[in-house]
């Protein structure tokens, strides 16, 4: 059985509405992409150098990193020659079987967030302005909710003017209570005051927003180091998750931003926004490869049940979903053939 049919089987049934958000989500980079590897396929028919260097341009156009390109190209030539593979039929499903690979290498990956029963758990959003870290941390609300948590938002971004009416927005909108203070007041005392609030009324999760100006690293790693102190006094271990928020669209820019970040501060996962709107998904690969940080959540629109769990097989689903669909009607015409 092919990878493609494998995670069709794992995805119907129950997964399948968050498969088709991915599917939705990735559109432009399927439409620019995947349907290049589809032409270069249908071209070729032959697998040959040329085919591995005409590949080897695409996934280089769609972000995915020169690191996890030349690796995916190794592996693929590899594959290629154990099985002995010479026309370029199945080769999407090879490309997504390898692209799980290479994901789930290394250090090990989860998306769970580190949420524990019993206890106060705080969450961390730190990321540059303009990324979609409010909208984030009022998707993250509405999930957590709806696994019937109880939530709170601390309005840490006290420097952007709008920041804290905006979260207080959303904190209307998910029916979350949001703690406060007037703008450019002090973050650490905005989220200090938050954990107090927190403690006392038996709150599962505290989602905690930030300021993140990146223009100057000394300001940025003081009022973080603040914020943890503040937290850490409160509640052992906490934060429990400093996540990161990224805008997809700003492609090797978001790397830049990743390592910096993750140099002032422990980023214990990434969540990618605006996936939906970049031709560049490839993204999410070169993330992973390069900062070995999990890529928890990602952002395919706007809605708020767009935020969904960074899982590599339903991305690669996304990918090539209309590969796949090509592929089984293949198949069904081979059998059909075969029944005559
Ligand atoms: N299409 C799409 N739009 C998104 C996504 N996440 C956020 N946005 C949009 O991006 C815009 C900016 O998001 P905000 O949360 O307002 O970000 P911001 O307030 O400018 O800046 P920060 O909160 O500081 O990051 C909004 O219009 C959001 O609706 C996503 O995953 N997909």
């Amino acid at each position: 059985m092919s990878f493609f049919k494998k995670i069709k089987n794992k995805i119907s049934g129950t997964n399948e509405a968050v498969a088709e958000k991915f599917k939705d989500g990735l559109t432009k980079t399927r439409d620019s992409f995947t349907s290049k590897v589809n032409d270069l396929v249908f071209r070729f028919r032959v697998v040959d150098e040329e085919f591995f260097e005409e590949l080897e341009e695409l996934l280089l156009q769609a972000d995915v990193g020169f690191e996890t390109v030349m690796e995916l190209i190794d592996l693929l030539k590899e594959e290629v020659q154990r099985k002995n593979i010479k026309d370029t039929t199945g080769m999407q499903s090879l490309i997504s079987e390898k692209l799980v690979e290479i994901y789930n290498s290394g250090e090990e990956v989860s998306s769970e967030l580190n949420i524990v029963e019993g206890r106060l758990n705080v969450i961390l959003m730190v990321g540059v302005n303009g990324v979609g870290k409010t909208t984030t941390i009022g998707k993250m609300a509405a999930r957590l909710k709806k696994e019937g948590k109880t939530v709170m938002l601390a309005a840490g971004d006290t420097f952007r003017a709008g920041a804290i009416e905006q979260l207080v927005v959303w904190g209307e909108r998910t029916d979350v209570e949001v703690v406060r203070q007037a703008e450019g007041s002090d973050p650490a005392a905005v989220i200090f005051d938050a954990v107090k609030a927190a403690k006392k009324r038996n709150v599962d999760v505290l989602i905690c927003d930030t300021a993140g100006r990146l223009q100057n690293k000394v300001n940025l790693m003081n009022e973080l180091e603040k914020v943890h102190r503040v937290i850490g006094r409160e509640i052992e271990d906490a934060p429990h998750e400093v996540l990161l928020a990224l805008d997809a669209t700003t492609g090797q820019n978001a790397l830049i931003q990743a390592q910096t970040f993750n140099e002032v501060t422990n980023v214990t996962g990434i969540v990618l926004t605006k996936l939906d709107g970049t031709a560049k998904g490839g993204i999410v690969l070169a993330i992973r490869n390069k900062l070995d940080i999990p890529v928890k959540f990602v952002g395919l629109g706007e809605g708020i049940d767009d935020l969904q769990p960074f899982d590599p097989e339903k991305y690669v689903y996304g990918l090539f979903a209309n590969g796949l669909e090509m592929e089984e009607t293949e198949d069904e015409e081979n059998e059909t053939a075969e029944d005559k």
